[in-house]
């Protein structure tokens, strides 16, 4: 197998050290291509100096294999440098391009400080997620968000909560369900999906009493989609659909806005959860969470969200290989 690159995130995060946490776990079973500047990486796991100039990673079980890049000024764990954000950018897209020219199997992204980005580099995206999409080219891609209990998926991603009502259109909700729909056919493996639709007001909207949403928009698109033959349940209150027996009765949850979504699944499995973009014309996984940077260089960081994100991503790179 190709190996999953790892972009190494922010610095000053946990993330190298859950990147380096997940090879000892995984060596032998995946291969990793970590994208980073190595002196970032706990010693434990270096395979010594980099080469300079860069030439190309060592696979090998003895040390993390690294196509480095150099940062400038060292890490210091819960401070973002701006010194550093070009870097962290950079390694995201080293991770893009090696596995758009096959060179690697999928990308598996390390947590990012957004607002560290947009300061020290003028980042013009909210996150991987819009940043992944404009560098493949593609103007609809779905943030989901998976755990052995349930999937969500935000039809709004980073968008601060008074603009989510303007920003929810029906070809916005209508290329999220239809996205998500066959992503779950082609890498999870679904035949049938069924999706269970939120609906954006309290009680889905009480019949127009707490809102109009529900009955001007999402119930008339849910309609035509059935019509094509999609197995959908909603609107539904979002506070009761996520609920252990709501849960058996759907195979993923588009919910309306960021936290609709992400608050139940980091509730149900923190940290078991995996973040995957659809969409694109490459697979990328993530972690659940984010920087960490409280416990960042304390040797405090569980690894869990980071192995199940890999773990997705060569699953989902060996069953796309088979077809
Ligand atoms: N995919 C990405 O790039 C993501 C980036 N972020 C970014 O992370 C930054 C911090 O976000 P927060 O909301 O504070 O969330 P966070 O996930 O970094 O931290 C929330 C809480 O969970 C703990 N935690 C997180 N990951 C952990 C792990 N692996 N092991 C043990 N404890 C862990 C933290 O110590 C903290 O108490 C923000 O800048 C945000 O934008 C957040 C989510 C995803
Ligand atoms: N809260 C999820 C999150 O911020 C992840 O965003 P992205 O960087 O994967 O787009």
């Amino acid at each position: 197998m190709t190996p999953i690159a790892i972009s190494c995130g922010e610095p000053a995060g946990i993330g190298p050290e859950i990147a380096a946490r997940a090879w000892q776990s995984l060596r032998g079973e995946i291969p990793l291509l970590w994208l980073g500047d190595p002196r970032h990486l706990p010693d434990a796991v270096r395979g010594g100096p980099s080469p300079t100039p860069p030439r190309p990673w060592r696979l090998s079980n003895e040390a993390l294999p690294v196509l480095p890049r150099d940062f400038g000024p060292p890490a210091i764990p819960g401070r973002p440098a701006p010194a550093h954000a070009q870097g962290v950018i950079d390694a995201i897209r080293d991770g893009v391009d090696l596995v758009r020219g096959g060179a690697c199997a999928a990308l598996c992204t390390a947590p990012i400080h957004k607002a560290a980005l947009i300061d020290g580099a003028g980042f013009a995206y909210p996150g991987h997620t819009e940043y992944l999409a404009a560098l493949a080219g593609v103007d609809e891609v779905v943030m989901m968000l998976a755990c052995e209990a349930l999937r969500v998926v935000p039809a709004t991603i980073h968008v601060p909560l008074s603009e989510v009502p303007a920003r929810l259109t029906p070809e916005l909700l209508d290329a999220t369900i239809r996205i998500t729909h066959a992503a779950l056919i082609r890498d999870f493996g679904l035949g049938a999906p069924r999706l269970a639709i939120a609906g954006l007001n309290p009680h889905a909207g009480e019949d127009g009493k707490m809102g109009g949403e529900e009955i001007k928009m999402i119930m008339p698109l849910l309609d035509r989609l059935r019509a094509d033959g999609f197995d959908l349940v909603g609107p539904m209150s979002a506070d009761t659909m996520f609920h252990a027996a709501a849960r058996a009765s759907y195979d993923a949850a588009i919910c309306m806005y960021h936290d609709q979504a992400l608050i139940p699944i980091k509730t149900i499995d923190f940290s078991g959860g995996v973040n995957v973009t659809l969409g694109l014309p490459f697979i990328r996984t993530s972690p659940d969470h984010g920087t960490a940077f409280g416990i960042a260089g304390k040797g405090l960081a569980d690894p869990s969200s980071m192995i199940a994100a890999i773990r997705m991503a060569a699953r989902m790179a060996k069953a796309r290989e088979a077809r």
